[in-house]
């Protein structure tokens, strides 16, 4: 039976004509009185052979180049269609038809009887040069046990059963896909952070990289991330480097940040294919926020999308410093939870916690002293955290602390840096920003915290916004504050302290976390002695 495994006589079955279905129904009547396994196996091997003997020998070649066994067969052939002179039409006749190798795998949807399924289900999972072998069955000739000769390139048999999904997304993420396409997905590529000339093996893959008319084909783009995937991109806010080998962040000589900017485009997103949109919740200067729905977990996050498109290096090493202070920060109750993030059509995704509100939109009344007070301390737990990794929010305002079940935190990493000024600084809102920032004075920068938070409090308590500017925005930097109507002198003389002048004086977040103004709040930690 080794002719009925071939897969020339397997690949036709599948992918079958109308046509040819029609031939196969005519067979049963030629062969009245077989079995119908025995009459199946026999129209098998014809059809198996006829195609074979077909590729061999084009039609009209001479008979004299034949192999004795080819010969032999020719010879069965005669003979066979002698015995079925003036019956219904011979099998033989009719069997090459079901080999067209124009028929597509998606054929195989096409409706089949059921004694076809076999068959058919088996073709249908074979990939398409499997079905169509370059050199049929021939390999296999000195083969004793040919009836167990594996399938070579059935996907059911194949040691990387990912391979078709890494055309579709060769993001990490995209590996993990649940769904795969037969279609070629054709997007535009940027290669500004792709092409370097700093091995090898990179040069190698040029010839599948070439442009054409500014297209590359998301299987080349694949292709690539699956030989040389991008560099990983140095964390600045981590404390200890991680011992990682130099090459892991693209080598000494690498001047290319680690980023996929066009994974994604046309149809691939990963935003699309891993949430459900809900609805947009929010914008700022530089992104817009949305509630999503993440389809695997069920649960629901913020996705915050850079708005404009991040086309050079330089302008997406700017906007991961934010996931970078919130992926080194890690943890903590109350700072907004970061998950992860990915480029996509040259825009920057965040996937972080879905907080209820922000405390400029929800704040419709002034603040009240007791809900303040507690607003304060956990705020400043949040800071004592980022102070103590050696960071430094520099944008704490309303707008950038959230609520959630009660809880507040804070959010909004665009400005974090080093407090050891390790990193460029970047200006906050200058509705909220010290004396000290307005004079490029940068050496207590944790300090400026405390007194953006301290002014967020107290605008919150007032419930009039800070001005931007006048005399007004002067005297309040120079430590002159009205009163805070309701509010004990304990807690107003803390507020006080944190928008003084000098930021030597301000106390820090560890310092404001043992005042007494929070002893009825909560249970003030013993100090050392
Ligand atoms: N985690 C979140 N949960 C709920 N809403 C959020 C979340 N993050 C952001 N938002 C909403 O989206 C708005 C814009 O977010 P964000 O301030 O982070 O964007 P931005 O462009 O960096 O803003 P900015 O102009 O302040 O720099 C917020 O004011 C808030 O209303
Ligand atoms: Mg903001």
């Amino acid at each position: 039976m080794l002719r009925t495994k071939t897969p020339r006589a397997r690949g036709g079955r599948a992918r079958r004509s109308p046509a040819a279905a029609s031939a196969v129904k005519a067979r049963p009547a030629a062969a009245e009185g077989r079995s119908p396994s025995g009459e199946l196996s026999m129209q098998l091997e014809h059809v198996s052979l006829a195609s074979f003997l077909s590729d061999r020998r084009p039609s009209g070649a001479p008979v004299a180049g034949r192999t004795p066994f080819e010969a032999l067969l020719e010879e069965e052939e005669g003979e066979e269609r002698e015995s079925s002179r003036g019956g219904p039409t011979p099998p033989l006749v009719q069997a090459p038809q079901p080999l067209q190798p124009q028929a597509s795998p998606m054929d195989a949807d096409e409706p089949m009887e059921e004694k076809d399924c076999c068959i058919l289900s088996q073709d249908f999972f074979c990939t398409p040069d499997y079905i169509t072998p370059e050199i049929p069955q021939v390999a296999y000739d000195s083969d004793d046990d040919k009836e167990n000769i594996p399938c070579p390139k059935s996907p059911e048999k194949s040691a990387n059963p990912r391979s078709k999904r890494y055309r579709a997304d060769c993001s990490p993420k995209g590996l993990d896909s649940r769904e795969f396409s037969f279609d070629l997905q054709i997007t535009p590529v940027q290669f500004d952070s792709l092409t370097r000339d700093d091995s090898e093996e990179e040069k190698s893959m040029e010839p599948v990289l070439q442009k054409r008319g500014g297209y590359v084909s998301q299987s080349a783009v694949a292709l690539r991330c699956r030989v040389m995937p991008p560099p990983c991109v140095k964390n600045p806010y981590l404390n200890k480097d991680p011992c990682i080998d130099d090459d892991v962040y693209g080598g000494r000589q690498c001047n290319s940040a680690g980023f996929s900017p066009s994974i994604g485009g046309n149809g691939l997103s990963r935003y699309r294919t891993d949430f459900h949109e809900v609805e947009k919740i929010g914008y700022g200067n530089f992104s817009v926020v949305f509630k999503v729905l993440n389809r695997i977990d069920g649960c629901l996050y913020a996705v915050k999308r850079s708005i404009k498109q991040l086309h050079n290096d330089g302008e997406r090493r700017q906007a991961v410093k934010e996931v970078q202070a919130m992926a080194a920060l890690g943890s903590h109750e109350n700072i907004v939870r970061y998950f992860t993030s990915w480029f996509e059509n040259e825009q920057l995704y965040i996937q972080m916690e879905l907080c209820d509100c922000c405390l400029s939109t929800n704040q419709k009344q002034p603040l009240k002293c007791g809900e303040a007070l507690e607003l304060l301390y956990q705020i400043c737990k949040g800071l004592d955290f980022m102070h103590e990794c050696g960071i430094a929010h520099l944008d704490v305002k309303p707008d950038n602390i959230y609520a959630r079940s009660g809880i507040y935190k804070l959010g909004d990493f665009g400005c974090a840096t080093l407090i050891n000024r390790g990193l460029p600084i970047e200006d906050g809102d200058s509705r909220y920003m010290p004396p000290e920032m307005l004079n490029d004075k940068y050496e207590h920068l944790d300090k400026v915290d405390i007194f953006s938070l301290g002014a967020a409090v107290y605008e919150l308590i007032r419930g009039t916004p800070l001005p931007e500017s006048g005399t007004q925005f002067t005297s309040i930097r120079e430590g002159k504050i009205s009163l805070l109507p309701g509010c004990p002198m304990q807690f107003q003389s803390l507020i006080k302290s944190m928008m003084d002048p000098d930021p030597v004086r301000r106390p820090s977040a560890r310092e404001i976390l043992r005042h007494p103004a929070f002893e009825k709040l909560h249970k003030v930690p013993a100090k050392k002695s």
